[in-house]
């Protein structure tokens, strides 16, 4: 079997089919100039087709070169002689560059965490897919021969994203009982083993909530050489698949399409709402709950595309976290800092993902900044749906010490530069009865956090817990909801400060949790404040600060 390459697809068959149907006419006198002609064109267009995918496919990764090279000059023949394999397994099993690049797209786009293959072979598609996956991704591959376990780990540990896959050896179906009793659920499904079993597979997976909701699942080989509708057909794989395609394209659990690439593969999402006739049936309740408002899950409602935002303080550390955490989300992001250098490397950041930012320099001290802020932001994107007011200082000194200036300066920027924040913007919000306005308060509002003596900061926090409350309850009945965040000590590059770096060890043994905050944290509570998810909620101060401000 080394080195010969026998047809496996249907595109393959048809480049045979017409390669010998054109050495036929090329061997014989009389055939007609316009048959040769278009028999020319014909083999033409079907050869070039699959060259052209491989050529324009993204290039597949170093390790996955090497594996799909060791595995087409790999003797199958002889290990199946050796007694190491059990059935003797053709090159051709391999899914292969254009399709192992398609199924790792597939995980990108539907972001999956967790993906199971049923039949690995040597791992080739086990590795994209698991090449799309996040760090924490993993996924299971189901494979009946011990042999090719062993063959692909070394492939595995060469490459960075190996670590994802755990590889469960013998008859799929044990794997997949064993996976439903552990409770286990998947974002998506590869099939690709045994035809014959496909669909019990499938309903197996299905049946015990293997895929979660919305879930996709895809199917290797569904045209099977193009027997699956070709009319004479004696192949029991073949008929399987037929019964098979047909089964899933009935079921009204899931839609399917099946993509002509390669030897056919199916795409099949689990559609997560009941049909009409299920539910009256049901004695389930079809209400916002079980469809989600406006037909949206709770995740889905988080989204902010869309949305106009602007954060202020932006160019580094929880303003940082905060313009990406929106962006992210979906959002349009102001990046609003009084250092431009800083607000304009942020915009590079969130360019890089795709998120539309402009920098905006402004000192939020200066009322006259505050609204440039504001009207480059409507000028720029017609409005503003959020509103995140971050921007603040703190300067340390005892109480009996601290000079009228430090008070001011701290209150000019904490307090009287977010309520200038707020009300520019809460004018725009107001006018079109919406808006989301979240300040950053601190923990510092709750508690006296000590050694560091902070009396202009604490007080100017208490101040912002304080205005947002009242703004949240003044506002609200005209679509605007005003909340604050409350950050306990965040690792950020100010507290590792020559004077506060000897202070950390000392605020760890007050944080129940052990650690100090991280930037990314927050940034969930921000989204869910800027969401509709939110919108019953104002006026609060959500705490967020590992236990600190309970102990
Ligand atoms: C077409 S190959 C899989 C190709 C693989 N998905 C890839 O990316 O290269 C089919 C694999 O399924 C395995 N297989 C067949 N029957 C099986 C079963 N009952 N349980 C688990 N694996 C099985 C075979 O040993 C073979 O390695």
């Amino acid at each position: 079997m080394k080195g010969v390459q026998v047809s496996d697809t249907p595109m393959e068959f048809l480049v045979e089919y017409l390669t010998r149907a054109q050495e036929i006419c090329d061997g014989m006198a009389h055939i007609p100039a316009e048959l040769k002609d278009n028999l020319g064109k014909a083999l033409e267009l079907a050869s070039g087709l699959d060259h052209y995918l491989e050529g324009m496919t993204s290039k597949e990764s170093e390790q996955l070169a090497e594996l799909n090279a060791e595995t087409v000059s790999h003797d199958w023949d002889q290990a199946y002689k050796d007694g190491k394999t059990m059935f003797c397994l053709p090159k051709e099993c391999i899914t292969g560059h254009v399709e192992g690049q398609t199924l790792k797209m597939l995980v990108r786009m539907s972001k999956a965490r967790r993906v199971l293959e049923v039949g690995m072979f040597t791992g080739y598609g086990a590795l994209s897919m698991a090449e799309g996956l996040p760090q924490d991704g993993r996924l299971v591959a189901c494979e009946l021969e011990p042999y090719l376990k062993e063959f692909s780990q070394p492939f595995f540990d060469k490459s960075p994203h190996g670590k994802k896959i755990t590889v469960k050896t013998g008859p799929a179906m044990d794997t997949l009982k064993d996976l439903a009793d552990a409770g286990e659920q998947f974002d998506m499904v590869f099939i690709d083993a045994d035809k014959n079993n496909y669909i019990n597979y499938y309903n197996f997976i299905l049946d015990n909530a293997l895929l979660r909701l919305d879930g996709v699942i895809c199917v290797d080989n569904s045209l099977f050489k193009g027997r699956v509708y070709l009319r004479e057909v004696e192949d029991e794989n073949a008929k399987a698949l037929r019964r098979f395609n047909q089964f899933v394209c009935d079921d009204p659990r899931v839609e399917q399409v099946i993509v002509p690439l390669r030897d056919g593969l199916s795409i099949i999402r689990l559609v997560p709402m009941a049909t009409a006739s299920t539910l009256q049936q049901s004695p389930i309740t079809d209400d916002v709950v079980f469809r989600g408002v406006g037909g949206a899950s709770v995740l889905g409602r988080m989204r902010l595309d869309g949305k106009v935002a602007y954060v202020t303080g932006a160019g580094q550390g929880i303003g940082r976290g905060f313009a990406h955490a929106l962006g992210e989300a979906g959002a349009k992001v102001a990046v609003v800092d009084i250092d431009e250098a800083k607000a304009k490397s942020v915009v590079e950041e969130l360019t890089l993902k795709g998120i539309r930012s402009i920098p905006i320099v402004a000192d939020i001290s200066e009322s006259e900044d505050v609204q440039r802020m504001v009207d480059t932001v409507v000028s720029t994107w017609g409005t503003i749906h959020i509103a995140c007011n971050n921007a603040g200082i703190n300067m340390n000194s005892a109480s009996e010490d601290t000079t009228l200036s430090e008070w001011d300066k701290t209150f000019n920027v904490n307090l009287r530069g977010t309520f200038m924040c707020c009300q520019a913007a809460g004018r725009v919000m107001l006018k079109q009865g919406y808006g989301k306005i979240i300040n950053t308060a601190s923990m510092a509002s709750l508690i006296v956090p000590h050694p560091q003596k902070q009396l202009s900061y604490n007080a100017s926090k208490a101040g912002v817990v304080k205005l947002t409350q009242t703004l949240g309850t003044e506002w609200i009945d005209r679509g605007v909801n005003v909340n604050c965040i409350s950050p306990g000590i965040v690792d950020t590059p100010l507290i590792h400060s020559e004077s506060l770096r000897p202070l950390v060890q000392r605020w760890l043994s007050d944080v129940p949790a052990g650690r100090l905050a991280q930037v990314t944290d927050l940034q969930a509570a921000l989204v869910y404040l800027a969401c509709d998810a939110s919108n019953y909620m104002t006026g609060h101060n959500l705490v967020i600060e590992g236990g600190q401000s309970l102990w």
